[in-house]
């Protein structure tokens, strides 16, 4: 056995007894990291990656020692590329070079008592038309970092990211798929000029097609966060007049910095806590759409954050729906009859997608123009769901 995979076990194993109930790897790491100084920019990767990989068995297997769960772990998400597993369980990486399905049936058959449908215990919530086996063993696969080209800037992105030797994947005419971890910031450096590009995965860009907005139209962007959708809805349609909100002032500072590197100066903007009626400071406002992105579980981007697998509890699931209940209640009275309310989540539990439609309809006597549920997860994307109500 090695020694440098060996201290790199004990430094994984270390970081998960330091932070037993991790929420948000991406925000705890770079903190131990520097706490721990002697480690050199190698092992913060493959420590980052170990743990990671870990989390995304969610519940499978949890009666095993951690160690032993790593190397299921490192087996089904990185198969030959694990070194670590080579060297500390070669009779597991012997069948490393087999495809990511037949090393899921493999630990299926084996004596590890690996059992997929252990991986998510939430499966009794999905949205209908989630096929469980391909949604579960997309948990084992990083997904890919995707990127929406602002109109007309595609044939100067795509040449900086062949020049750069950046191998990527064109999704659609505005859409490329590019390995997670690349450093936009880096090829792109804002003071080149104007922002080409937003980062924005697939499937919220294909939410952004139920848009559809019009010449002159007044739309409003409800839950606005940093402006991902405000943007698509802009460079879909840009002579439309847009409000802009969201409960956190921090965000919709984040929002006019977009705005700006994108060349947009001309949107109201307000902070409003939706779960409020907001008629005090909206008065008489009418609008021709409302884009409604709910706060949610988020349980269709837990690919990115698997460690929110084994955290988050179903209760939650229930708080969920009342807000965004309550949201929409306060909104959807602003919307002028005939248009559209278009409700997102990027989750994948029913409560928040299609009986939270079902409800609106029946509240507010709206019409189901389209529904669906993006999957993202047979694309290496976000999965979210998304309707199209019309008042
Ligand atoms: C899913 S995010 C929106 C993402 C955004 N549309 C985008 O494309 O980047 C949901 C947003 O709802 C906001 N939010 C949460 N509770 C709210 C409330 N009570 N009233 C208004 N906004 C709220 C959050 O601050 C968050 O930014």
């Amino acid at each position: 056995m090695s020694n440098k995979y060996e201290n790199q076990l004990r430094t994984f194993l270390r970081i998960l007894e330091a932070y037993p109930k991790t929420t948000q790897l991406s925000r705890f790491l770079p903190g131990y990291f520097r706490e721990h100084k002697q480690m050199g920019s190698g092992d913060r990767r493959t420590a980052s990656r170990l743990l990671y990989n870990y989390h995304r068995l969610g519940n499978a297997c949890s009666s095993l020692p951690p160690e032993e769960r790593l190397m299921l772990a490192e087996f089904l998400c990185e198969g030959r590329e694990s070194l670590f597993l080579q060297s500390l369980k070669p009779e597991l990486y012997a069948y490393a070079d087999l495809p990511l399905e037949k090393r899921i049936s493999y630990l299926e058959g084996a004596e590890y008592r690996f059992s997929l449908e252990d991986v998510y215990p939430f499966t009794n919530h999905l949205s209908k038309g989630v096929e469980l086996r391909s949604f579960l063993t997309s948990f084992f696969e990083q997904p890919d970092l995707f990127i929406r080209i602002h109109p007309g800037r595609s044939e100067g992105v795509e040449a900086k990211l062949s020049e750069n030797g950046v191998t990527y994947r064109r999704t659609n005419e505005h859409c490329l798929a590019l390995p997670n971890g690349t450093k936009l910031d880096h090829l792109f450096p804002e003071s080149m000029g104007k922002r080409q590009f937003e980062v924005q995965d697939l499937s919220s860009q294909r939410a952004g097609d139920f848009f559809k907005p019009l010449k002159y139209d007044y739309w409003w962007d409800a839950c606005a966060a940093s402006g991902g959708k405000s943007l698509h809805l802009y460079h879909q349609q840009p002579d439309i007049k847009l409000l802009v909100s969201d409960i956190r002032e921090n965000i919709l500072a984040n929002l006019d910095e977009r705005f700006a590197n994108a060349g947009i100066k001309t949107y109201q903007k307000k902070i409003l806590d939706l779960t409020k009626d907001p008629s005090l400071f909206l008065n008489s406002y009418q609008f021709d759409g409302i884009i409604l992105d709910a706060p949610c579980t988020g349980s269709g981007t837990w690919g990115r954050s698997p460690e929110l697998i084994s955290q988050f509890e179903a209760r939650q699931i229930l708080t969920f729906q009342r807000l965004q209940r309550m949201i929409a209640g306060n909104v959807v009275k602003f919307l002028k009859e005939g248009k559209p309310l278009v409700y997102i989540t990027c989750s994948v539990f029913k409560e928040e997608n299609e009986a939270n439609v079902d409800y609106l309809v029946e509240a507010y006597n709206l019409k189901i123009e389209s529904m669906e549920l993006i999957k993202g997860y047979d694309r290496r994307a976000d999965s979210m769901f998304v309707a199209r109500l019309i008042r």
